[in-house]
């Protein structure tokens, strides 16, 4: 197959093998159409920091709308084999699939929203195979993109208003890397993608400035900046590093002087190399003496939000950020550890057997329910605390209590009568997409807002608070109670 044949296939075979497996299995024993529900979720804040931002909905919900077996993917699962060299998937159950049509309720926490541990991000209710299935796409969508996004939002706060382009590409995990990062990098704040790909396909705003080989394809460094300035005689931005930075940013300014009877107006320069710090004060002092105040300084080279916060504290004069490898890779955390659990089966009854997965580790025991994140809020709208809880309980009467489910005795009471917004929102109803995702300048505004009103505590790189985001506690109380009965080997507890 070539290349770019992969983006016009069905992606209904993106998941792992054993998500068909157990579906095979499912089917095998009348259970396919068992009602579940599962939470997608991650355990703790990325970089070590105090908060999430939420990125990907919109991919999973395309995904979500062309989920459907098609011949071609029939007759892939229908050519695998067992160990025996037998089928490893029996006609009927293909013929089962051939039929299937995406009939699950979707909720989900919107994209852009600053999340926190343990809150799920998607609930999935539907008949179990079809919930099951999904479980690796919607994972693969939403780890990286979430994880891309709050890095670009910790990447944007930390350049405290000047622009971050994102100029990750050729570092980026792949293709599908480089675009779904220029994506979320937009939504977490980066003003523009130098990914012509990325914005052409989600309308992100693409920037640029040229490379070291365009000074080298000339005979002198002012031949080359001539060149590029006489092409593009508004919007030029000089690398001025190739030789002596300090020389180039008078080539810059020479060559902006030559060229401005024309209408040549010079943009900026960019740094690339060396202390960025000393040479962007240096070439803001040769700038301004010219008169080309207006003139940005861009800087580039292994930036992150702690290089950006070193050189703002040095009094760095760069107000255009240039960011790649380190954002687009999540250098410092490759991974955002979201996991997809079954949290309850509906029995024979028609009554939910509420589900857990117990762990060694406090952290990984799974949290049973259908559930809900509400977050609270302040007079003024800010969030104050978020409790997730079972929708499907009633709730205690009088004010509620949230608890630390990783130390209990992190708990906080909550007026019952504070403001609250209930941050899952339908997305699906029985297979119905009922949301309609907003434009990525929307979402990019979201996280911005909901950014600067996280208390600085939250917000600061080192050692950040924890932001109060609990079980509510008879939730808490009902998933001690059934650790304690499967610890003796039961597998299922109702309320
Ligand atoms: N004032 C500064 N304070 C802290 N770190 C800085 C400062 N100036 C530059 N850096 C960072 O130091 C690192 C080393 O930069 P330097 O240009 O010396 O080496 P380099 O990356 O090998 O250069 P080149 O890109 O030319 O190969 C880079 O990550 C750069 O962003
Ligand atoms: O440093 P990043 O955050 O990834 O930003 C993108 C880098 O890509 C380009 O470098 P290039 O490919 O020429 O490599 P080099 O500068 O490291 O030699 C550009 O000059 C930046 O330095
Ligand atoms: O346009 C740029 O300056 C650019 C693009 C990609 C990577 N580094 C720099």
């Amino acid at each position: 197959m070539k290349l770019q044949d992969i983006y016009a296939t069905s992606l209904s075979l993106l998941t792992d093998l054993y998500q068909l497996t157990m579906a095979y299995g499912y089917w095998r024993e009348g259970m396919a159409e068992q009602e579940a529900v599962f939470h997608l979720y991650f355990r703790k804040n990325p970089f070590q920091g105090g908060y999430t931002v939420a990125a990907g909905l919109e991919h999973v919900i395309d995904y979500l709308e062309e989920l459907r077996f098609r011949e071609e993917d029939l007759a892939y699962l229908g050519s695998l084999k067992d160990a025996n060299n037998g089928p490893l998937f029996e006609k009927a159950f293909l013929d089962y699939l051939r039929e299937m049509e995406f009939s699950c309720t979707v909720d989900a926490i919107p994209e852009g929203t600053v999340v926190f541990p343990n809150e799920p991000l998607v609930r999935v209710t539907g008949p179990l195979l079809q919930a099951q299935l999904i479980e690796t796409p919607l994972l693969t969508i939403l780890n990286f993109q979430t994880l891309i996004a709050t890095k670009a939002a910790r990447i944007t706060d930390a350049a405290k208003g000047d622009a971050v382009v994102e100029f990750g590409m050729r570092r980026a995990q792949g293709i599908d890397g480089s675009l779904a990062a220029a994506r979320a990098a937009f939504i977490g704040g980066a003003s523009g993608t130098s990914n012509l790909l990325a914005g052409k396909l989600y309308d992100i705003p693409v920037k640029g400035t040229h490379a070291h080989s365009w000074v080298q394809a000339f005979a002198t460094e002012e031949e080359a900046f001539r060149a590029y300035g006489e092409a593009f005689p508004v919007d030029s931005v000089f690398l001025v590093d190739t030789y002596n930075t300090l020389q180039g940013v008078q080539h810059a300014i020479n060559t902006a002087i030559k060229l401005k009877e024309t209408g040549f107006k010079l943009n900026g320069i960019r740094l690339d190399s060396g202390d960025l710090t000393y040479l962007s004060v240096e070439a803001r002092k040769l700038l301004d003496a010219a008169g080309f105040t207006y003139t940005n300084i861009v800087a580039s080279n292994d930036l992150d939000e702690h290089l950006i916060t070193s050189l703002k504290q040095e009094g760095a004069k760069i107000n255009v950020w240039g960011v790649g490898t380190k954002m687009v890779t999540a250098f410092d955390q490759p991974a955002l550890g979201g996991v997809y659990k079954l949290a309850a089966l509906r029995n024979a009854a028609g009554n939910w057997d509420y589900k857990i997965k117990l762990s060694e580790q406090l952290a990984k025991t799974s949290t049973p329910g259908i559930l809900q994140v509400r977050r609270f809020l302040s007079e003024n709208g800010t969030a104050v605390a978020d409790m997730i809880f079972n929708e499907a309980e009633p709730l205690p009467t009088g004010d509620f209590e949230i608890v630390d489910p990783l130390d209990i005795t992190r708990r906080k009471k909550l007026a019952a009568q504070m403001p609250y917004s209930d941050l899952l929102v339908p997305v699906f109803k029985a297979g119905k997409l009922v949301y309609t995702s907003p434009d990525l300048i929307s979402i990019k505004k979201k996280v911005k807002e909901e950014i600067s009103q996280l208390h600085e505590s939250i917000r600061r790189f080192v050692n950040p608070h924890t932001y109060p985001a609990g079980l509510e506690q008879s939730l808490l109380q009902y998933k001690t109670d059934l650790v304690l009965k499967l610890r003796q080997q039961k597998t299922t507890f109702e309320f």
